[in-house]
């Protein structure tokens, strides 16, 4: 998502450096003046209105003003570089690709057989984009040690390529884990931000706990977080109600079960849908709703089993420690520099399924500088 904020952000900036040129004589980023002469200046309200008349997309106009002021100040930053966008581009048509593959029958992969080349052209792109980046690390890391200085952090390349795993596996493994990357934090962040949006007290709540806990620093640490229920909270809740994998399935290959008092035979495929248990009634109070406390309060009894978003077990989301400081560090910086509000037309997102649990149209919020 932050990857998708900054794409909207610099989107928004060059077209409207573009746009406004002839009203400013602005020409590129570097000439932008600071974030209270663009609030204030006659000229920049030309531009507001400007823009207002004919930008189409995102709908709110503050938001490409505001999102420029911000990556001026390089809370974003200014430019995705390219493989990153390829990066992303790549996983976002391999699912779409996934499903269509998958539902053609083999005939009439003969006939049309753009969509398997398609398939396999993302996934060459993905896993030459993490061997890249693998080599580009390990040959950094080798050099540091052939001058005897430490390899501190940054650990994990140099350590999987030392513990005897052939480079063919540290490749797809490090591809797998930053596809796993994307699609997953992206899209919870974006509920969140649009489940706060509509929900302006939590919102401040939540902004207060941070910069109580923060005091005069203005970027939140891991260990800050131990200090803030409510982010916890909250992001507990929005992986409730919009888990981005809706369903799993096992299969107990050697033996039969009994579950509930259900008898599965061995070599069954089971399919557990946790979308559904996270927003069954019997376990969540007004299930539908996004209740933060519901996690600080803990009177509701509902089962330890009831929302599973990361699965359970040894083949459990191997990521989640790294997700949710990804999601609590980002969320938490956001609300320091931005209050979040609705789309202004009023257009409500709700979740589908594509293979992962997605919104069914674009999410447009406005991030309002603070
Ligand atoms: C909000 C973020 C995320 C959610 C909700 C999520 C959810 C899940 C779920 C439900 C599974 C299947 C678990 C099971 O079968 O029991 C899974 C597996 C996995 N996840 Fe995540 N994930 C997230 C982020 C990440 C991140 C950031 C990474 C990598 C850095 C990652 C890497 C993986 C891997 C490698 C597996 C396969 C584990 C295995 O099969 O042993 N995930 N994830």
């Amino acid at each position: 998502m932050l990857q998708q904020v900054m794409r909207v952000s610099w989107r928004g900036v060059s077209s409207m450096i573009k746009w406004a040129e002839p009203v400013t004589g602005v020409r590129t980023l570097d000439q932008m003046p600071g974030p209270s002469a663009i609030s204030e200046g006659e000229e920049w309200q030309k531009v507001r209105s400007l823009l207002a008349k004919h930008m189409l997309r995102p709908k709110s106009v503050e938001a490409y003003f505001l999102c420029t002021v911000r990556v001026q100040d390089r809370v974003f930053d200014a430019v995705v570089p390219m493989e990153t966008e390829r990066f992303i581009q790549s996983i976002n048509k391999m699912f779409v690709m996934t499903l269509l593959t998958m539902a053609m029958p083999a005939w009439l992969h003969r006939l049309f057989p753009g969509p398997w080349r398609t398939f396999c052209q993302c996934w060459d792109y993905m896993f030459h984009f993490a061997k890249g980046h693998i080599d580009k690390r390990l040959k950094e890391e080798e050099e540091k040690l052939a001058r005897g200085q430490e390899v501190e952090g940054r650990y994990l390349t140099y350590f999987l390529s030392r513990a005897g795993m052939p480079m063919k596996s540290v490749y797809s493994n490090v591809t797998e884990l930053l596809l796993a990357g994307v699609d997953t934090i992206s899209s919870t962040l974006s509920w969140s931000l649009y489940e706060l949006s509509h929900h302006p007290e939590i919102q401040e709540s939540l902004r207060s706990e941070v910069l109580k806990v923060l005091g005069d620093r203005r970027i939140p640490t891991a260990a800050d977080v131990a200090n803030m229920p409510l982010l916890k909270a909250v992001i507990k809740e929005i992986t409730r109600l919009y888990p981005v994998i809706p369903a799993n399935a096992r299969v107990i290959t050697d033996r039969n079960i009994t579950v509930g008092g259900y008898l599965i035979p061995k070599k069954t495929l089971i399919t557990l849908c946790h979308y559904a248990t996270s927003r069954d009634p019997a376990q969540f109070s007004d299930p539908d709703s996004f209740l933060p406390q519901r996690w600080i309060r803990r009177d509701e009894g509902n089962h330890p089993y009831s929302s599973l978003p990361f699965g359970v077990g040894k083949r459990s989301c191997i990521g989640r420690r790294i997700a949710e400081l990804e999601l609590y560090l980002a969320l938490s910086r956001i609300l320091l520099h931005f209050t979040v509000k609705p789309d202004p037309s009023g257009c409500e997102v709700r979740p589908m399924t594509r293979t992962l649990l997605v919104p069914d149209r674009e999410i447009n919020l406005q991030l309002i500088e603070r």
